[in-house]
């Protein structure tokens, strides 16, 4: 658990409560925390009583007991394959409120109340794109939504107060509000976030029987493209299964750029197969510059590297002569050398002053790569 970050709470709080949360997981803790730091009364409930109880004791909000007034909305916050029958109680059991859920996936949740004849007046469904590798109230955030998309589905039918009170909660988290149907966005987290997924698995599902001398040499590539395979497999299961369409054509398609490569790879003396190989890395040097950064994708830094001893108070000082050089760090990675005992600092900063900063620092001492 952490505080949000000082700020967020400058402006007044546009959700009135009291607001229940469904599944005081990750997600429902995190929107308990947030909302809790910006004064608004929420109520918790889960499947499990120690879970809740938990994110209580953190301060998400307090458990609902039966005493409690109806909520003004709710917030769904379950597993995927549960999600359904959450919002379909929801909606049953406060008729007056506003029903919003945080699944994942968005077009399976619906199309299932829809079969069941739900009336879906006072739905709206969302996704905020937000999340940890762990799941759990324990590692819950009250930041964890800040500048980050948030996904809101409405259809021509969403009332304009339900679409407003949904939109306020996002805006109340500090979430960026993005309008989208359920197929655009299931089509979208597909690509950006399930194939991920799946590529980041299979590829650390590959480092099981490698040798210790072989995982010994890991650095940041292998870290950057596997960190996401440490999430919760129960959780993905129900994700891409929910998902499934999108998800096989891309992991088609992507099978067949893995085979192309590979074939070219294999014969590079064929005519032409050294400029497949070069066009497909080309690609992807285009593909990672439109990831937005987040001053969004047009303003992207440049990252300088210097070497630290690996002991306390090097990062300190690192970081009070950057302050007294005048240079602005935008953003700070570290690494640390396996077996040795020095880190490395990756520090962001815009491209104009990276190479001032470089000189001014080898000028006072550090090194620099
Ligand atoms: N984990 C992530 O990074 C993200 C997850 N989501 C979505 O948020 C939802 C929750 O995910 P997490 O918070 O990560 O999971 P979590 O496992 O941390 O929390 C889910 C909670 O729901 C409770 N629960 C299960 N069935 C329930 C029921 N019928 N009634 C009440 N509570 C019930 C569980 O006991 C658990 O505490 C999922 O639908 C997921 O797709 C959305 C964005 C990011
Ligand atoms: O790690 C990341 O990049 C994430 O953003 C995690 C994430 C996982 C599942 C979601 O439905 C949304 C976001």
């Amino acid at each position: 658990m952490s505080a949000a970050p000082k700020g967020n709470g400058a402006r007044a709080a546009r959700t009135r409560g009291p607001v229940h949360v469904i599944g005081a997981g990750l997600l429902g803790a995190s929107v308990g925390l947030g909302l809790r730091e910006r004064g608004i009364d929420v109520t918790l409930e889960d499947l499990s009583p120690t879970t809740v109880a938990l994110a209580a004791d953190y301060g998400a909000g307090r458990v609902r007991t039966a005493a409690d007034p109806a909520p003004a909305i709710v917030i769904v916050a379950t597993p995927p394959d549960v999600a359904a029958d959450a919002v379909e109680r929801a909606l049953t059991s406060f008729p007056s409120a506003v029903v919003t859920d945080v699944t994942s996936v968005k077009l399976a949740p619906l199309l299932e109340l829809t079969r069941r004849g739900v009336d879906l007046t006072n739905y709206v469904g969302s996704h905020p794109m937000a999340g940890r590798e762990r799941g759990g109230a324990i590692m819950a955030r009250a930041d964890l939504f800040v500048a980050r998309p948030w996904v809101i589905c409405r259809d021509e039918a969403t009332p304009a107060e339900a679409l407003t009170l949904v939109e306020g909660v996002a805006l109340d988290l500090g979430g960026v509000l993005i309008e989208m149907t359920p197929e655009e966005h299931d089509r979208s987290v597909g690509l950006v976030s399930h194939l991920p997924q799946v590529v980041s698995s299979l590829l650390a599902a590959r480092l099981v029987p490698a040798t210790e001398q072989a995982i010994g040499l890991a650095g940041g590539g292998l870290r950057d493209t596997t960190r996401i395979a440490a999430s919760d497999p129960e959780l993905w299961m129900q994700i891409l299964g929910a998902n499934r369409e999108p998800v096989v054509e891309l992991l088609d398609a992507f099978g067949a750029d893995i085979a192309a490569f590979a074939d070219a790879l294999r014969d590079p003396a064929q005519t032409g197969a050294k400029r497949r190989i070069a066009d497909l890395l080309a690609a992807g040097n285009r593909g990672v510059g439109r990831i937005p950064g987040k001053h969004g994708s047009s303003e992207r830094f440049t990252t300088i590297t210097v070497l630290i001893d690996d002991t306390p108070g090097q990062l300190g000082l690192l970081l009070t002569e950057l302050g007294e050089l005048g240079i602005n760090m935008e953003d700070l990675r570290l690494e640390h050398s396996p077996g040795a005992q020095i880190g490395f600092a990756e520090i962001a900063v815009l491209p104009e002053v990276a190479e001032r900063a470089i000189t001014d620092l080898v000028e006072r001492g550090w090194r620099t790569l």
